[in-house]
């Protein structure tokens, strides 16, 4: 099996994360982990990594770096046969460096998006908290409004959404994300994005993944995941 193919997705709340990072894993095969959901799987199961993870998540708090990496290095060890798309892992310097310890990454893609932007697109999401689905009524509203397209069970608002929240939460992620940035930036594998449409990045991503994914790895990974 040729070399497999590592990517990781950075970008404040509300900066096209998830978005981006589904039509990655659609177009290219690519498996998708997002430490967010991972985190609600866990916190659902029960786990005891979820029940600790949880303290920290009501508070609108990071889990701290030594319980996020002892969650999701073993779950990228069950992926070494898979290319891989990390969303929202690493976050801080701790867990980048715990990452590189562990594989090579071969592109980070950091969304810099305008906080207008970011505040217009937050102030319109919806979530289905138990599943982590992303509604927004301007961008991708749910079937019957309110209410989660697969369970039918409501949906919220976050309050961390809210633009007077937004202001913080985005100043102490650019303080966590910068030296994050920076190491991969050393590394030459940093491509960043900045646009308050992401159907204008789109095309841009999709050409530097189709430049960088050898075409083996990305058909093999399509016809696994069909
Ligand atoms: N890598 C991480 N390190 C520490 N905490 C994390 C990490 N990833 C997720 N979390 C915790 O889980 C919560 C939910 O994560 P998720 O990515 O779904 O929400 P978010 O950070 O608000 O993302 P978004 O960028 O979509 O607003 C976060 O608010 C944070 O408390
Ligand atoms: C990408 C994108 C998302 N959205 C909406 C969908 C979500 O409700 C919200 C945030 O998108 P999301 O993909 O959840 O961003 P992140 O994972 O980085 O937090 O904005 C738009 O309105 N326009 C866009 O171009």
């Amino acid at each position: 099996m040729s070399r497999l193919f590592r990517a990781v997705i950075m970008g404040p709340p509300g900066s096209g994360k998830g978005t981006i990072s589904e039509r990655i894993a659609r177009g290219f095969g690519l498996q998708h982990l997002s430490s967010g959901d991972f985190l609600r799987e866990n916190i659902a199961s029960n786990t005891e990594a979820g029940v600790l993870a949880k303290t920290y998540i009501e508070k609108g708090l990071l889990v701290p770096d030594h319980v996020m990496t002892r969650l999701l290095l073993p779950r990228l060890e069950e992926m070494t046969c898979h290319s891989w798309l990390l969303d929202g892992f690493p976050r801080t310097l701790a867990q980048a460096e715990a990452l590189n310890s562990s594989c090579e990454l071969d592109l980070v893609i950091s969304l810099n998006i305008p906080l207008e932007t970011l505040k217009e697109r937050l102030s319109h999401r919806w979530i289905h908290q138990a599943s982590g689905r992303v509604y927004n009524m301007c961008f991708n509203p749910p079937r019957v409004q309110g209410v989660d397209d697969i369970t039918g069970e409501p949906l919220i608002q976050q309050d961390d959404d809210k633009p007077e929240a937004l202001v913080a939460r985005l100043r102490h992620y650019k303080d966590v994300a910068k030296p994050v940035i920076d190491v991969y930036k050393a590394k030459g594998i940093l491509h960043t994005f900045s646009d308050t449409d992401t159907d204008r990045i789109w095309p841009y991503i999709s050409s530097l993944l189709s430049a960088k994914i050898p075409t083996d790895i990305a058909d093999a990974q399509r016809a696994s995941t069909h």
